[in-house]
């Protein structure tokens, strides 16, 4: 997969980078066209992967997503380290009538066990239940293991239930970054704890008794 010129500092609060994982043809792109522009467009002709950006509101706060369309060229071959290290936030796709989609998910996921980086698991293709090898149980459990949000949707059909995925994704990567800024300053304080002053709330340094 060719993921040169992906940048890999994190972003700012306001930015989250999705990077979207899956089998070929389980409707990454499906997903995120849907997300992008509320339409489905049913066949893309795209050989690589494609980078999108876009501003929402979630939650009353502007956000700008940068969206990752990954394009694997085949069942075996997974997304790259440096993929993995870009994103902020990633989803996982399968098609729930795609039994190795499945399996390629499970292989992405095993090898995120030691990253902090959140998922949200996708199940695609739920319009087409009558051709269906992946059970919904399954699912959950795996999203049970990862520890992340799990939905079984149809990019064919859906729109709002499409931009929650993106929008649950998005509360979970910011969440993440508040914890991890908040545990790095009780670090710093911890660190310094001796040196920290207090003075009292209200009153003037001049109002405080001199020592
Ligand atoms: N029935 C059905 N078909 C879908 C759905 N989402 C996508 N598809 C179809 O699945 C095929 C693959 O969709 P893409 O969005 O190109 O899948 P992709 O994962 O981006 O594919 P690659 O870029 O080749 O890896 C297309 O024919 C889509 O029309 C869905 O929810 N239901």
């Amino acid at each position: 997969m060719n993921s040169k010129g992906i940048r890999r500092k994190k972003s700012s609060l306001s930015e989250v980078k999705i990077a979207v994982i899956g089998a070929p043809s389980v409707g990454k792109s499906a997903l995120s066209v849907r997300f992008l522009t509320k339409r489905y467009i049913g066949e893309y002709d795209h050989q690589s992967e494609t980078r999108y950006k876009h501003e929402v509101l979630v939650d009353n706060e502007p956000v700008l997503y940068e969206i990752l369309d990954t394009c694997p060229k085949n069942e075996d071959d997974y997304p790259s380290a440096d993929t993995l290290n870009w994103a902020d936030g990633i989803l996982l796709v399968y098609s729930i009538t795609d039994r190795r989609s499945f399996a390629y998910v499970k292989k992405v996921s095993a090898s995120l066990t030691d990253s902090d980086v959140p998922i949200y698991l996708v199940a695609n293709k739920n319009d087409m239940v009558h051709l269906r090898q992946v059970s919904a149980e399954e699912g959950t459990i795996l999203a049970g293991e990862m520890d992340c949000g799990f939905s079984e949707v149809a990019a064919a059909e859906q729109v709002a239930p499409i931009a929650s995925v993106f929008q649950d994704l998005c509360r979970a990567v910011l969440a993440a970054r508040r914890k991890s800024k908040h545990s790095l300053l009780e670090r710093m304080l911890g660190a310094k704890g001796s040196n920290i002053k207090l003075y009292a709330r209200g009153k003037s340094d001049s109002a405080l008794p001199k020592d």
